[in-house]
């Protein structure tokens, strides 16, 4: 969904860079963020938050780049093998997010539609390189399918059991939720495109951009 925040995008972003993520006292894994790129060369990438077709209408990221850690990106890497039995293919849209976006997020969203961004006071799952957004294309025709509802749609559409929809819309949701559960990732209630892998407590928050994480600072 292409909207457009309300707030002035330059102090926005200051406001979001100036601001302190939560202080985390338990032991974390050290961060070991793999670049989804070089895992298999037929996963698409559609990184919504590198340009301005997203819900914010603003560019977020400074490249198309996803992360997630080592473990994750390897357990992605097998559901996207387990669903070419299947037909499909992973279009990722997103997947390690530096903290200031999701003060961005949350501050630029409605307080009736917070259930659809995390709360920068708790980190998004996307913080930890642990949360990935996607959906499925066709391995035939090379075309996105339709879901139930559309990414980042901000309605009850985009629930993960959202009874409307056509037959054949939940049945593509239900191919995607079911093979990415079998490699430990839980789907978010809210968000049939969002989805959590198991491990994301042993992570930290993180906030390096993508700049930093391209010279590998
Ligand atoms: C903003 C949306 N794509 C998303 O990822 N939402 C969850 C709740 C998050 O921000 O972690
Ligand atoms: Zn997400």
């Amino acid at each position: 969904m292409r909207r457009g925040v309300r707030a002035d995008p330059v102090t926005l972003r200051t406001r979001a860079l100036a601001a302190t993520p939560p202080v985390e006292t338990a032991d974390h894994r050290p961060a070991d963020l793999v670049d989804l790129a070089g895992l298999d060369p037929t996963i698409r990438f559609d990184i919504r938050y590198a340009g301005r077709n997203n819900f914010m209408g603003l560019k977020l990221y400074e490249r198309p780049a996803a992360y997630l850690q080592r473990p994750a990106a390897e357990a992605l890497g097998r559901v996207h093998r387990a669903l070419a039995t299947k037909g499909y293919g992973l279009l990722i849209h997103d997947a390690y997010r530096p903290w200031f976006v999701t003060w961005m997020f949350w501050e630029a969203t409605p307080a009736e539609s917070h259930s659809f961004v995390a709360d920068p006071a708790k980190g998004s799952r996307h913080n930890r390189g642990c949360a990935v957004d996607l959906t499925l294309y066709d391995l035939k025709t090379g075309k996105v399918v339709e879901m139930p509802g559309r990414y980042d749609e901000m309605s009850a559409r985009s629930y993960a059991d959202f009874v409307g929809g056509t037959t054949a819309q939940r049945a593509r949701r239900q191919i995607l939720r079911e093979a990415m559960a079998a490699e430990g990732f839980e789907v978010l209630p809210e968000e049939w495109w969002h989805f959590d892998y198991k491990d994301w407590r042993s992570y930290g928050i993180g906030t390096r951009t993508f700049t930093a994480l391209a010279s590998g600072r």
